[in-house]
């Protein structure tokens, strides 16, 4: 089945429009990576589908039911998980309740959080410790163990491996391929990092200028433009 469907989408800053004609699709179980360089969109396409900046032209549906107009906390609602780059965790809350109101925001009980943590054994010992003082890469750790706590179907994961020592990295990619094992999770994953996104993704894309192409894969479904 197709999760994400993005059709014809373009989206900007003001009077700036950065994605242009933005057209592919995400199906349930898949890891699809974009690739591209600084300042190329990628950002701007997550910011797009979360809903944090408006659509200018174009659809989104999640499982079916366009999602293109509504706030992010709907869409987060139906199902959207985001880790924006720079993390974003509370710095006063502890790793437990970092992710505890992750749960609470999307309606689910705070007695989820002992599974999840569970998950992370990076994070497990370090539960009560304050957000705040957790190391860059044990602070994306948490960030994308918070998003679980949402339960979403669809990840969307903004540059985890950015200003992450390689140990770190490595821990990352275990650490997604086995949520991905436990979990079945659907990830759209943006990155400029190829030798991450290689170890991680079924099917990558590349970002140009704000535009999509598969040019170092010419087995992969043509882009489609709705
Ligand atoms: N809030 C903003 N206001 C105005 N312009 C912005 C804003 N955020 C990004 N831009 C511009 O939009 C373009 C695309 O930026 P975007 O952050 O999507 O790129 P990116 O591919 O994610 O790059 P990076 O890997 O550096 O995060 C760039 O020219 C950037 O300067």
């Amino acid at each position: 089945m197709t999760l994400l469907t993005v059709a014809g989408i373009e989206a900007g800053y003001g009077q700036m429009r950065v994605l242009r004609n933005v057209g592919f699709a995400v199906e349930e179980g898949e890891f699809l990576g974009i690739l591209g360089h600084n300042g190329m969109g990628k950002s701007t396409l997550l910011k797009a589908i979360s809903g944090d900046i408006p659509l200018t032209r174009g659809r989104i549906a999640l499982a079916g039911q366009e999602i293109g107009g509504l706030p992010p906390h709907r869409r987060a609602r139906l199902g959207l998980g985001y880790v924006p780059q720079g993390r974003q965790i509370f710095p006063a809350l502890t790793v437990r309740e970092n992710m505890a109101m992750a749960a609470l925001a999307s309606g689910r009980s705070p007695v989820i959080v002992d599974g999840f943590l569970a998950l992370f054994p990076r994070l497990k010992p370090i539960a009560d410790r304050a957000g705040g003082v957790l190391s860059g890469g044990e602070q994306q750790i948490l960030a994308l163990a918070r998003c679980l706590c949402g339960q979403p179907r669809l990840l969307l994961l903004d540059e985890p491996t950015e200003g992450v020592q390689p140990s770190i990295r490595d821990e990352i990619v275990d650490t997604l391929h086995d949520l991905r094992k436990r979990l079945g999770l659907t990830i759209l994953l943006v990155e400029q990092n190829v030798q991450f996104m290689e170890s991680l993704a079924d099917r990558i894309l590349q970002m140009e200028k704000g535009c999509l192409s598969a040019p170092d894969n010419p087995a992969a479904p043509s882009m489609a433009v709705f």
